[in-house]
């Protein structure tokens, strides 16, 4: 028999080919960056429970890393069926039949809680699920995701978001989805508010609930430090809270904040921060004490908390703060303001 016949005979699976060598190869790398809100104006309950808002984010150096790999769907299958039996397990199956079978392992770094939930509450496994359905991803697929986490979670830092996003981007990548295609927008929005913001990252203004953007600012290049008590605040309950006793931003800051084009040329507020304080009243005491510091310029709470970040005259100041609150008992870490966005990280020659 002929090779071109035997060719013939045989069909050649091009995907299932592509799929091994991505099972083979080193798989994706990808930053998720942390924000900040320099501007947050929380308005009006929607009948949805959401709440009309306008912000300027501004993402940091400050990042998770997430690898994103093709596995054996063998091995993956294995260690779904022995979760069945009751084993502890980081494996869940995902998309339109429960096709996509996804690994999540995450390791917590300098200093940054543990993030102990189940593969299938992790925010990460739901955008790759989310797009799978909605791209229709139908072919059996097994995705591994180890998430290096470097941003505190319950931090108001957006961490779950970015990781969000940077997973939308990696399994767009996977399965060979333009980096363009609505889906990917689509499926931020449904996430969660901040999601939309890390496809975009830099700084940048949105309105809505949050996921709708609005214009791009000039990014700033100062440092920053970032305080976290040990305990976290729930966004709900930052937002509940703050139905109780709404504070309306006061209208010549929010006219500032819309007209800005440059990230420093916005008013740094955040009428959250009443009801984030009086859920946890340890943000209080952050406050007052950044404000006893030498060489601070501005500071200001991290959306719904528990993170406060102070802008500071320079990296020196910083990192002696940084230092300070470490000896207090409070996460600290110093970066800076940055362009950054949830991207695939581009393989080094
Ligand atoms: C505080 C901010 O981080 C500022 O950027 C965001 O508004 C919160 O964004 P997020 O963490 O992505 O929040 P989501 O996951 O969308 O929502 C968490 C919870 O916060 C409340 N929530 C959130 C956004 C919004 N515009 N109104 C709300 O009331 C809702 O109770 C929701 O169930
Ligand atoms: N990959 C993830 N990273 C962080 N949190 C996650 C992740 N997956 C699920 N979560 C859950 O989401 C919750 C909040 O996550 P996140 O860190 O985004 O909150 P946040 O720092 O308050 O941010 P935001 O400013 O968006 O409110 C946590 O309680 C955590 O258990």
């Amino acid at each position: 028999m002929s090779r071109q016949r035997a060719s013939l005979e045989v069909p050649v699976d091009m995907i299932s080919i592509a799929r091994t060598a991505q099972i083979e190869g080193a798989g994706l790398k990808l930053v998720a960056p942390a924000k900040v809100n320099l501007f947050l104006s929380i308005g009006d309950r929607r009948d949805n429970g959401y709440h009309d808002v306008s912000t300027v984010l501004h993402a940091m150096a400050l990042h998770d890393v997430l690898y994103m790999k093709r596995a054996d769907i063998v091995a993956a299958r294995a260690a779904l069926e022995s979760a069945e039996e009751g084993a502890p397990t980081n494996t869940a199956s995902a998309g339109p039949a429960g096709n996509i079978l996804i690994s999540i392992s995450c390791d917590a770094r300098g200093g940054v809680a543990p993030l102990n939930v189940p593969a299938r509450e992790n925010i990460v496994f739901k955008a790759i699920d989310l797009l799978a359905r909605k791209a229709d991803i139908s072919y059996d697929d097994a995705i591994n995701v180890r998430i290096e986490k470097n941003i505190p979670h319950e931090g108001g830092l957006g961490g779950g978001s970015s990781d969000a996003a940077a997973a939308l981007v990696g399994a767009a990548r996977l399965w060979g989805i333009s980096e363009d295609d609505s889906l990917i927008e689509e499926a931020a929005h449904e996430l969660g508010s901040d999601v939309a913001f890390f496809l975009h990252g830099g700084c940048a203004c949105f309105t809505g609930t949050g996921e709708l953007f609005d214009h791009e600012l000039e990014a700033m290049k100062k440092p920053l430090v970032l305080i976290k008590p040990e305990s976290g605040v729930s966004t709900a309950e930052a937002y509940r809270t703050f139905d109780g006793n709404p504070q309306k931003v006061d209208e010549s800051a929010a006219a500032a904040a819309e007209a800005a084009q440059t990230a420093c040329e916005v008013p740094l507020v955040n009428n959250l921060s009443i009801a984030a304080e009086s859920v946890l009243p340890e943000l209080a005491d952050v406050r007052a004490w950044l404000h006893r510091q030498a060489g601070i310029e501005a500071s200001l709470l991290c959306g719904s908390g528990s993170t406060t970040f102070a802008v500071c005259r320079d990296f020196n100041v910083a990192c002696a703060i940084a230092a300070a609150a470490q000896s207090r008992g409070w996460w600290a870490r110093t970066t800076m303001f940055g362009s950054l966005k949830a991207a695939i990280v581009p393989e080094q020659s």
